[in-house]
Protein backbone atom coordinates (compact mmCIF):
# COMPACT_ATOMS: atom_id res chain seq x y z
CA UNK A 1 0.00 0.00 0.00
CA UNK A 2 1.30 3.53 -0.84
CA UNK A 3 2.80 5.51 1.60
CA UNK A 4 1.06 9.19 1.47
CA UNK A 5 2.36 10.67 5.08
CA UNK A 6 3.80 14.28 4.27
CA UNK A 7 6.44 15.13 6.85
CA UNK A 8 8.27 18.19 7.20
CA UNK A 9 10.76 16.31 9.77
CA UNK A 10 13.51 15.03 7.48
CA UNK A 11 14.48 16.97 4.11
CA UNK A 12 17.13 14.97 1.71
CA UNK A 13 19.88 16.37 0.36
CA UNK A 14 18.28 16.13 -3.21
CA UNK A 15 15.80 19.16 -2.28
CA UNK A 16 16.51 22.22 -4.55
CA UNK A 17 14.10 25.65 -3.14
CA UNK A 18 12.86 23.39 -0.60
CA UNK A 19 11.26 20.97 -3.16
CA UNK A 20 11.78 17.14 -4.03
CA UNK A 21 10.32 14.00 -5.43
CA UNK A 22 9.29 11.16 -3.19
CA UNK A 23 8.36 7.40 -4.42
CA UNK A 24 5.00 6.67 -2.19
CA UNK A 25 5.97 3.09 -2.46
CA UNK A 26 9.38 2.89 -1.63
CA UNK A 27 10.43 6.34 -0.06
CA UNK A 28 12.98 6.90 -2.52
CA UNK A 29 13.87 10.78 -2.47
CA UNK A 30 14.87 12.30 -6.05
CA UNK A 31 16.02 16.01 -6.92
CA UNK A 32 13.28 17.66 -8.47
CA UNK A 33 14.94 19.52 -11.55
CA UNK A 34 18.07 17.62 -12.58
CA UNK A 35 16.82 14.77 -13.91
CA UNK A 36 14.04 14.35 -15.98
CA UNK A 37 12.04 11.55 -13.79
CA UNK A 38 8.12 10.32 -14.02
CA UNK A 39 8.71 7.01 -11.68
CA UNK A 40 10.89 5.55 -9.20
CA UNK A 41 14.16 4.32 -10.59
CA UNK A 42 13.98 1.73 -8.09
CA UNK A 43 10.64 0.26 -7.76
CA UNK A 44 8.70 2.02 -10.64
CA UNK A 45 6.47 3.62 -8.13
CA UNK A 46 4.52 6.69 -8.84
CA UNK A 47 6.33 9.97 -7.54
CA UNK A 48 4.83 12.89 -5.20
CA UNK A 49 6.36 16.28 -4.67
CA UNK A 50 7.14 17.06 -1.02
CA UNK A 51 8.10 20.49 0.50
CA UNK A 52 10.14 21.44 3.35
CA UNK A 53 7.27 23.86 4.61
CA UNK A 54 3.35 23.46 3.60
CA UNK A 55 1.63 26.45 2.95
CA UNK A 56 -1.60 28.09 5.03
CA UNK A 57 -4.57 30.06 3.86
CA UNK A 58 -2.28 33.24 5.09
CA UNK A 59 0.16 32.35 2.10
CA UNK A 60 -2.42 32.51 -0.52
CA UNK A 61 -2.43 35.85 -2.42
CA UNK A 62 -3.80 37.32 -5.61
CA UNK A 63 -6.23 35.10 -8.48
CA UNK A 64 -6.08 31.56 -9.92
CA UNK A 65 -3.34 29.05 -9.91
CA UNK A 66 -0.40 30.98 -8.88
CA UNK A 67 -2.51 33.22 -5.83
CA UNK A 68 -1.14 29.42 -4.34
CA UNK A 69 2.25 30.19 -5.69
CA UNK A 70 3.80 28.83 -2.02
CA UNK A 71 2.05 25.77 -2.14
CA UNK A 72 3.54 25.40 -5.94
CA UNK A 73 7.20 24.14 -6.54
CA UNK A 74 7.77 26.75 -9.17
CA UNK A 75 7.13 30.42 -9.14
CA UNK A 76 4.83 31.29 -12.73
CA UNK A 77 5.79 32.32 -16.24
CA UNK A 78 3.59 30.24 -18.76
CA UNK A 79 -0.17 31.69 -17.39
CA UNK A 80 -2.69 32.30 -19.43
CA UNK A 81 -4.86 33.16 -16.60
CA UNK A 82 -5.86 29.76 -15.37
CA UNK A 83 -8.09 29.26 -12.30
CA UNK A 84 -10.43 31.03 -10.06
CA UNK A 85 -12.72 29.25 -11.69
CA UNK A 86 -17.06 29.75 -10.77
CA UNK A 87 -18.31 27.97 -7.57
CA UNK A 88 -22.22 27.90 -9.11
CA UNK A 89 -25.63 27.45 -7.33
CA UNK A 90 -27.51 24.98 -9.44
CA UNK A 91 -30.89 25.24 -7.67
CA UNK A 92 -32.98 22.60 -10.35
CA UNK A 93 -30.11 19.93 -9.34
CA UNK A 94 -30.00 21.08 -5.81
CA UNK A 95 -34.04 20.74 -5.37
CA UNK A 96 -33.97 17.25 -7.23
CA UNK A 97 -31.23 15.68 -5.08
CA UNK A 98 -32.06 17.35 -1.58
CA UNK A 99 -28.94 17.53 0.34
CA UNK A 100 -27.91 20.54 2.66
CA UNK A 101 -25.88 22.61 0.39
CA UNK A 102 -24.97 21.46 -3.23
CA UNK A 103 -22.88 23.41 -5.47
CA UNK A 104 -21.29 22.97 -8.82
CA UNK A 105 -17.27 23.99 -9.61
CA UNK A 106 -16.94 24.19 -13.20
CA UNK A 107 -13.44 23.83 -14.12
CA UNK A 108 -14.56 23.83 -18.22
CA UNK A 109 -14.37 27.77 -17.30
CA UNK A 110 -10.64 27.48 -17.59
CA UNK A 111 -8.87 29.23 -20.68
CA UNK A 112 -8.55 25.86 -22.82
CA UNK A 113 -12.22 24.74 -21.18
CA UNK A 114 -11.03 22.43 -18.59
CA UNK A 115 -9.33 21.60 -15.67
CA UNK A 116 -5.90 20.40 -17.36
CA UNK A 117 -5.01 24.24 -17.94
CA UNK A 118 -4.22 24.20 -13.97
CA UNK A 119 -1.56 21.58 -14.31
CA UNK A 120 -0.37 22.77 -17.98
CA UNK A 121 0.44 25.93 -16.45
CA UNK A 122 2.91 24.35 -13.80
CA UNK A 123 4.14 21.53 -15.71
CA UNK A 124 5.18 23.09 -18.52
CA UNK A 125 6.72 26.19 -16.46
CA UNK A 126 8.71 22.92 -15.00
CA UNK A 127 9.49 21.84 -18.45
CA UNK A 128 11.22 25.02 -19.50
CA UNK A 129 13.33 24.93 -16.23
CA UNK A 130 14.70 21.53 -17.03
CA UNK A 131 15.53 22.85 -20.30
CA UNK A 132 13.52 20.17 -22.70
CA UNK A 133 12.53 21.28 -26.27
CA UNK A 134 9.24 18.76 -26.90
CA UNK A 135 6.68 18.22 -25.13
CA UNK A 136 4.23 14.92 -25.67
CA UNK A 137 1.11 13.39 -23.98
CA UNK A 138 -1.86 11.05 -24.73
CA UNK A 139 -5.08 12.22 -24.47
CA UNK A 140 -8.70 11.49 -24.55
CA UNK A 141 -8.70 15.32 -26.19
CA UNK A 142 -8.65 17.83 -23.28
CA UNK A 143 -4.85 16.93 -21.88
CA UNK A 144 -3.98 17.37 -25.72
CA UNK A 145 -6.03 20.65 -26.08
CA UNK A 146 -4.03 22.24 -22.67
CA UNK A 147 -0.77 21.03 -23.64
CA UNK A 148 -0.86 22.58 -27.24
CA UNK A 149 -1.93 25.98 -25.82
CA UNK A 150 0.51 26.11 -22.95
CA UNK A 151 3.59 24.63 -25.37
CA UNK A 152 2.46 27.09 -28.16
CA UNK A 153 2.42 30.05 -25.32
CA UNK A 154 6.45 29.02 -24.05
CA UNK A 155 7.21 28.41 -27.56
CA UNK A 156 8.16 24.39 -27.03
CA UNK A 157 7.02 21.88 -29.79
CA UNK A 158 4.30 19.52 -28.90
CA UNK A 159 3.50 16.26 -29.78
CA UNK A 160 0.54 14.24 -29.14
CA UNK A 161 -1.40 10.93 -29.10
CA UNK A 162 -4.89 10.29 -29.69
CA UNK A 163 -7.40 7.42 -30.27
CA UNK A 164 -8.95 7.41 -33.73
CA UNK A 165 -12.06 8.52 -34.11
CA UNK A 166 -12.55 8.76 -30.35
CA UNK A 167 -11.69 12.54 -29.72
CA UNK A 168 -14.31 15.12 -29.38
CA UNK A 169 -14.31 17.54 -32.03
CA UNK A 170 -13.67 20.70 -29.86
CA UNK A 171 -10.40 19.41 -27.88
CA UNK A 172 -8.94 17.95 -31.69
CA UNK A 173 -9.65 21.59 -33.14
CA UNK A 174 -7.47 23.27 -30.14
CA UNK A 175 -5.05 20.87 -30.33
CA UNK A 176 -4.75 21.57 -34.38
CA UNK A 177 -5.17 25.66 -34.18
CA UNK A 178 -2.56 25.77 -31.26
CA UNK A 179 0.00 24.45 -33.68
CA UNK A 180 0.90 20.57 -32.00
CA UNK A 181 1.37 17.50 -33.71
CA UNK A 182 -1.05 15.40 -33.71
CA UNK A 183 -1.20 11.43 -34.16
CA UNK A 184 -4.04 9.44 -33.80
CA UNK A 185 -3.07 5.71 -33.38
CA UNK A 186 -5.31 2.53 -33.87
CA UNK A 187 -6.00 1.96 -30.10
CA UNK A 188 -7.43 3.07 -26.78
CA UNK A 189 -6.00 6.14 -24.55
CA UNK A 190 -4.16 3.44 -22.47
CA UNK A 191 -2.52 2.11 -25.48
CA UNK A 192 -1.53 5.66 -26.50
CA UNK A 193 -0.14 6.60 -22.93
CA UNK A 194 2.27 3.04 -23.07
CA UNK A 195 4.08 4.48 -26.13
CA UNK A 196 4.34 8.23 -24.83
CA UNK A 197 5.95 7.01 -21.81
CA UNK A 198 7.86 4.80 -23.46
CA UNK A 199 9.10 7.81 -25.79
CA UNK A 200 9.20 10.19 -22.76
CA UNK A 201 11.52 7.21 -21.27
CA UNK A 202 13.86 7.34 -24.80
CA UNK A 203 14.47 11.34 -23.87
CA UNK A 204 12.39 12.11 -26.89
CA UNK A 205 10.32 14.04 -25.19
CA UNK A 206 8.66 15.91 -22.10
CA UNK A 207 5.60 13.75 -20.71
CA UNK A 208 2.86 15.93 -19.61
CA UNK A 209 0.42 13.24 -18.91
CA UNK A 210 -0.85 13.45 -14.92
CA UNK A 211 1.87 10.64 -14.32
CA UNK A 212 3.93 13.63 -14.30
CA UNK A 213 4.17 15.13 -10.35
CA UNK A 214 4.07 18.24 -11.30
CA UNK A 215 0.82 18.11 -13.20
CA UNK A 216 -0.97 17.09 -10.30
CA UNK A 217 0.71 19.90 -7.80
CA UNK A 218 -1.48 22.50 -10.35
CA UNK A 219 -4.25 20.43 -10.26
CA UNK A 220 -3.49 20.18 -6.46
CA UNK A 221 -5.30 24.62 -6.53
CA UNK A 222 -8.41 23.54 -7.63
CA UNK A 223 -9.30 21.97 -3.85
CA UNK A 224 -7.61 24.80 -2.45
CA UNK A 225 -9.86 27.25 -4.58
CA UNK A 226 -13.22 25.31 -3.53
CA UNK A 227 -12.72 25.84 -0.25
CA UNK A 228 -11.98 29.06 -0.16
CA UNK A 229 -15.09 29.96 -2.40
CA UNK A 230 -17.11 27.20 -0.40
CA UNK A 231 -15.82 28.77 2.76
CA UNK A 232 -16.89 32.58 1.36
CA UNK A 233 -20.10 31.36 0.39
CA UNK A 234 -21.53 29.39 3.29
CA UNK A 235 -19.27 29.81 6.34
CA UNK A 236 -18.30 26.08 5.91
CA UNK A 237 -16.38 23.63 3.85
CA UNK A 238 -18.19 20.70 1.92
CA UNK A 239 -18.25 17.32 3.03
CA UNK A 240 -18.21 15.61 0.46
CA UNK A 241 -16.70 16.23 -3.50
CA UNK A 242 -17.73 14.26 -6.52
CA UNK A 243 -15.62 14.03 -9.32
CA UNK A 244 -15.63 12.40 -12.31
CA UNK A 245 -12.52 9.79 -13.06
CA UNK A 246 -10.75 8.73 -15.58
CA UNK A 247 -6.77 8.64 -14.92
CA UNK A 248 -7.51 9.24 -11.59
CA UNK A 249 -5.12 12.63 -11.31
CA UNK A 250 -7.52 14.96 -9.69
CA UNK A 251 -8.91 12.15 -7.00
CA UNK A 252 -5.08 12.13 -6.47
CA UNK A 253 -4.15 16.26 -6.44
CA UNK A 254 -7.79 16.72 -4.32
CA UNK A 255 -6.48 14.61 -1.86
CA UNK A 256 -2.69 16.22 -1.89
CA UNK A 257 -3.94 19.67 -1.32
CA UNK A 258 -6.26 18.41 1.81
CA UNK A 259 -3.09 16.56 3.46
CA UNK A 260 -1.11 19.36 2.76
CA UNK A 261 -3.36 21.73 4.72
CA UNK A 262 -3.45 18.73 7.67
CA UNK A 263 0.09 18.89 7.62
CA UNK A 264 0.27 22.72 7.53
CA UNK A 265 -2.39 22.52 10.55
CA UNK A 266 -5.13 24.70 8.64
CA UNK A 267 -7.51 21.73 8.35
CA UNK A 268 -8.34 18.75 10.97
CA UNK A 269 -7.99 15.11 9.55
CA UNK A 270 -12.04 14.06 10.04
CA UNK A 271 -12.66 18.20 8.00
CA UNK A 272 -11.29 16.66 4.70
CA UNK A 273 -14.21 16.37 2.47
CA UNK A 274 -14.96 12.42 1.14
CA UNK A 275 -13.84 12.21 -2.15
CA UNK A 276 -16.12 10.62 -4.20
CA UNK A 277 -15.36 9.00 -7.48
CA UNK A 278 -18.05 8.55 -10.77
CA UNK A 279 -16.92 6.74 -13.40
CA UNK A 280 -19.19 5.45 -16.47
CA UNK A 281 -19.97 1.86 -16.54
CA UNK A 282 -17.74 1.02 -19.28
CA UNK A 283 -15.16 1.96 -18.33
CA UNK A 284 -15.16 1.90 -14.20
CA UNK A 285 -11.96 -0.20 -13.28
CA UNK A 286 -11.52 2.08 -10.10
CA UNK A 287 -15.26 1.19 -9.27
CA UNK A 288 -14.74 -2.35 -9.50
CA UNK A 289 -12.02 -1.88 -7.07
CA UNK A 290 -13.77 0.36 -4.34
CA UNK A 291 -16.67 -1.78 -4.53
CA UNK A 292 -14.13 -5.34 -4.37
CA UNK A 293 -11.95 -3.49 -2.04
CA UNK A 294 -9.03 -4.69 -4.57
CA UNK A 295 -5.48 -3.26 -3.22
CA UNK A 296 -5.03 -2.42 -6.71
CA UNK A 297 -6.78 -1.79 -9.96
CA UNK A 298 -7.44 -4.45 -12.16
CA UNK A 299 -7.13 -2.73 -15.59
CA UNK A 300 -9.75 -3.04 -18.45
CA UNK A 301 -8.60 -3.99 -22.10
CA UNK A 302 -11.81 -3.30 -23.30
CA UNK A 303 -13.41 0.29 -23.00
CA UNK A 304 -16.31 2.35 -24.27
CA UNK A 305 -18.62 5.36 -23.04
CA UNK A 306 -20.42 8.32 -24.89
CA UNK A 307 -18.00 10.66 -22.07
CA UNK A 308 -15.08 9.77 -24.27
CA UNK A 309 -12.77 12.04 -21.70
CA UNK A 310 -12.60 9.39 -19.36
CA UNK A 311 -12.70 6.38 -22.11
CA UNK A 312 -9.90 4.56 -19.56
CA UNK A 313 -8.99 1.74 -18.39
CA UNK A 314 -5.52 1.81 -16.64
CA UNK A 315 -5.69 4.34 -14.64
CA UNK A 316 -2.22 5.73 -13.79
CA UNK A 317 -3.08 7.60 -10.49
CA UNK A 318 -4.63 4.94 -8.76
CA UNK A 319 -2.24 3.99 -6.62
CA UNK A 320 -2.60 7.41 -4.96
CA UNK A 321 -6.21 7.52 -6.04
CA UNK A 322 -7.42 4.37 -3.90
CA UNK A 323 -6.61 5.60 -0.93
CA UNK A 324 -7.59 9.01 -1.34
CA UNK A 325 -10.87 7.47 -1.43
CA UNK A 326 -10.86 5.14 1.10
CA UNK A 327 -8.63 7.43 3.54
CA UNK A 328 -11.44 10.46 3.38
CA UNK A 329 -14.34 8.12 3.76
CA UNK A 330 -15.20 8.48 -0.43
CA UNK A 331 -16.49 5.86 -1.99
CA UNK A 332 -16.94 5.29 -6.04
CA UNK A 333 -20.19 4.73 -8.30
CA UNK A 334 -20.43 3.89 -11.83
CA UNK A 335 -23.15 5.25 -14.05
CA UNK A 336 -24.88 4.10 -17.51
CA UNK A 337 -24.30 6.59 -20.55
CA UNK A 338 -27.85 7.83 -20.63
CA UNK A 339 -27.65 8.95 -16.58
CA UNK A 340 -24.68 11.13 -17.68
CA UNK A 341 -26.65 12.43 -20.88
CA UNK A 342 -29.81 13.04 -18.05
CA UNK A 343 -27.58 14.61 -15.67
CA UNK A 344 -25.86 16.91 -18.81
CA UNK A 345 -29.38 17.97 -19.40
CA UNK A 346 -29.84 18.94 -15.79
CA UNK A 347 -27.00 20.72 -15.48
CA UNK A 348 -28.18 22.95 -18.59
CA UNK A 349 -31.54 23.62 -17.63
CA UNK A 350 -29.21 25.59 -14.40
CA UNK A 351 -27.61 27.18 -17.38
CA UNK A 352 -24.32 25.21 -16.79
CA UNK A 353 -22.87 23.54 -19.91
CA UNK A 354 -20.79 21.13 -19.54
CA UNK A 355 -19.44 18.18 -21.50
CA UNK A 356 -20.98 14.86 -20.64
CA UNK A 357 -17.44 13.78 -18.50
CA UNK A 358 -18.21 16.43 -16.41
CA UNK A 359 -22.10 15.32 -15.89
CA UNK A 360 -21.20 12.11 -14.53
CA UNK A 361 -20.77 13.73 -11.06
CA UNK A 362 -24.03 15.10 -11.00
CA UNK A 363 -25.32 11.51 -12.21
CA UNK A 364 -23.25 9.70 -9.26
CA UNK A 365 -24.74 11.91 -6.91
CA UNK A 366 -28.10 11.29 -8.01
CA UNK A 367 -27.42 7.43 -7.71
CA UNK A 368 -25.92 8.12 -4.59
CA UNK A 369 -28.47 9.73 -3.08
CA UNK A 370 -31.31 7.52 -4.52
CA UNK A 371 -29.39 4.82 -2.63
CA UNK A 372 -29.32 6.56 0.21
CA UNK A 373 -24.81 6.43 0.21
CA UNK A 374 -25.11 10.17 0.80
CA UNK A 375 -27.78 11.63 3.25
CA UNK A 376 -29.74 15.10 3.59
CA UNK A 377 -27.90 16.60 5.50
CA UNK A 378 -24.12 16.78 3.62
CA UNK A 379 -23.03 19.73 2.05
CA UNK A 380 -21.78 18.87 -1.55
CA UNK A 381 -19.49 19.67 -4.17
CA UNK A 382 -19.72 18.23 -7.96
CA UNK A 383 -16.88 18.84 -10.13
CA UNK A 384 -17.22 19.43 -13.55
CA UNK A 385 -14.11 19.16 -15.41
CA UNK A 386 -14.91 20.58 -19.13
CA UNK A 387 -16.92 22.75 -20.83
CA UNK A 388 -20.38 21.59 -23.32
CA UNK A 389 -18.26 23.08 -26.48
CA UNK A 390 -15.96 20.39 -25.88
CA UNK A 391 -17.57 17.77 -27.73
CA UNK A 392 -21.10 19.98 -29.87
CA UNK A 393 -21.93 16.75 -30.93
CA UNK A 394 -22.79 15.16 -28.02
CA UNK A 395 -24.72 18.49 -26.67
CA UNK A 396 -26.58 18.34 -30.35
CA UNK A 397 -27.73 15.28 -29.41
CA UNK A 398 -28.42 15.54 -25.69
CA UNK A 399 -30.55 18.88 -26.95
CA UNK A 400 -33.52 19.61 -29.00
CA UNK A 401 -33.53 19.74 -32.96
CA UNK A 402 -34.26 23.11 -34.43
CA UNK A 403 -37.57 23.71 -36.04
CA UNK A 404 -37.65 24.81 -39.62
CA UNK A 405 -39.54 27.22 -40.57
CA UNK A 406 -40.81 29.81 -43.81
CA UNK A 407 -38.44 32.87 -44.22
CA UNK A 408 -41.44 35.30 -42.74
CA UNK A 409 -43.36 36.16 -39.37
CA UNK A 410 -46.19 34.24 -39.52
CA UNK A 411 -44.16 31.17 -40.24
CA UNK A 412 -42.35 32.26 -36.80
CA UNK A 413 -45.68 32.80 -34.98
CA UNK A 414 -46.94 29.62 -36.26
CA UNK A 415 -44.47 28.02 -33.91
CA UNK A 416 -44.87 29.95 -31.13
C1 LIG B 1 -13.48 16.44 -19.03
C2 LIG B 1 -12.74 15.43 -18.20
N1 LIG B 1 -13.30 15.03 -17.08
C3 LIG B 1 -12.71 14.13 -16.29
C4 LIG B 1 -11.49 13.58 -16.62
C5 LIG B 1 -10.90 12.61 -15.68
O1 LIG B 1 -9.98 13.23 -14.85
P1 LIG B 1 -8.86 12.40 -14.14
O2 LIG B 1 -8.05 11.77 -15.23
O3 LIG B 1 -8.11 13.40 -13.37
O4 LIG B 1 -9.53 11.36 -13.32
C6 LIG B 1 -10.86 13.97 -17.80
C7 LIG B 1 -9.57 13.42 -18.24
O5 LIG B 1 -9.01 12.50 -17.69
C8 LIG B 1 -11.50 14.94 -18.61
O6 LIG B 1 -10.94 15.36 -19.73
N1 LIG C 1 -9.07 12.98 -20.06
C1 LIG C 1 -7.68 13.03 -20.23
C2 LIG C 1 -6.98 11.72 -20.19
C3 LIG C 1 -5.52 11.90 -19.87
O1 LIG C 1 -5.40 12.27 -18.57
P1 LIG C 1 -4.12 12.93 -17.92
O2 LIG C 1 -4.71 13.75 -16.84
O3 LIG C 1 -3.28 11.81 -17.46
O4 LIG C 1 -3.38 13.76 -18.92
C4 LIG C 1 -7.39 13.83 -21.50
O5 LIG C 1 -7.98 14.88 -21.64
O6 LIG C 1 -6.59 13.43 -22.32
Amino acid sequence: MADLTLSTDTVPDVAEDGVWLTCIECGEAYPPFEDVIYECAECGGLLEARYDEYATFEDFDGEGVWRYADALPVSGSVTIDEGNTPLYEAPGIAADVDVADLRVKHEGMNPTGSFKDRGMTVGVRVAERLGVDRLVCASTGNTSAALAAYGARSNLETLVLLPAGKVAAGKLAQASLHGATILEVDGNFDDCLDIVAELANMGEAYLLNSLNPFRLEGQKTIGLEMLEQFEADTGDWPDRIVLPVGNAGNTAALHKAFRELVEAGAMDDEEVPALTGVQAEGAAPMVEAIENDYEAVRGWDDVETRATAIRIGKPVNAPKALPAIRETGGTAVAVSDDEITDAQRALAEDGIGVEPASAASVAGLRKLRDEGVVADDEQVVCLTTGHLLKDPDAAAAAGSEPTQVPNDVDGVLDVL
